[in-house]
């Protein structure tokens, strides 16, 4: 069954969604632990938690993140500007059950190699594109071949990928679906797809990739945006 991840982006200590992952362009939507707590209470089994400070290089969320980690009894991917010892130390210890590389993946293969090694399926590695071009640094600069960078992370032993079409992030414009069969063709680790789910009927497209690989799936402005509910969510994709 795809697993579902409902998204909290936190910027400025706010939950807030963007477009296409751009700075700017935030609509906020208030309390992140509010947020949180209310997809746990409607059943969320995920919660996709990101940093966007973090990632953009603007500061981070630290306390503000652990905060809501720590009120989770559900379980917790966390993401962004995680990118040396001193970032995973501390998203590790906030309990989370795995945390999500992006930039370091493209940038510090080596130190990414090591904590693939040290932590296993603790570290999933965000494949961020545009086109099959990587993007690091919040999205803001490239990074090199998606598939090239997909089979050394596999060669190293990635137990995971968050594949994010960056065209289609916050859009509400569904989410791409050939990226994602073609990245399931290229890797047998489980993939979580992110980015641009907008109805029930997106979700049961990414639902029927399961047995391709596609393992969970990420939604943020369609549930914030009210185009279904997170019940209604859960529902769509258990059959
Ligand atoms: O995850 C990151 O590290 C990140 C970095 C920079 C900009 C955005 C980032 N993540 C955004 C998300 O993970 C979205 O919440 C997710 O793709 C949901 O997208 P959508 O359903 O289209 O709102």
């Amino acid at each position: 069954m795809l697993e579902l991840l409902p998204a909290v982006d936190v910027r400025d200590g706010q939950a807030v969604r963007l477009v296409h992952g751009e700075s700017g362009t935030e609509t906020s939507y208030g309390d992140p632990l509010a947020a949180a707590l209310a997809w746990q209470r409607a059943g969320a089994p995920w919660l996709h938690l990101v940093d966007l400070d973090a990632a953009f290089g603007t500061g981070d969320n630290r306390e503000r993140i652990a905060e809501v980690v720590r009120a989770m009894d559900i379980k917790v991917e966390l993401s962004g500007g995680i990118r040396d010892d001193d970032s995973l130390r501390a998203a590790l210890a906030t309990g989370c059950t795995r945390v999500n590389l992006g930039t370091a993946a493209l940038e510090s293969p080596e130190w990414v190699a090591g904590v693939i090694a040290e932590y296993g399926d603790r570290i999933a590695v965000g494949l961020d594109v545009r086109g099959t071009t990587l993007r690091g640094r919040g999205w803001t600069r490239d990074g090199g071949d998606l598939y090239e960078t997909l089979a050394r992370l596999d060669r190293e032993g990635c137990a995971r990928y968050v594949v994010t079409d960056i065209n289609k992030d916050g859009t509400l414009q569904g989410p791409n679906l050939d990226l994602l069969r073609n990245v399931c063709a290229a890797t047998d680790r489980p993939v979580v797809a992110s980015g641009g789910v907008s109805s029930l009927a997106d979700l049961r497209a990414l639902a029927g990739l399961v047995p391709e690989g596609v393992e969970g799936a990420i939604v943020g402005k369609a549930l914030y945006a009210g185009a279904f509910t997170l019940e209604e969510a859960l529902e769509a994709v258990s059959v």
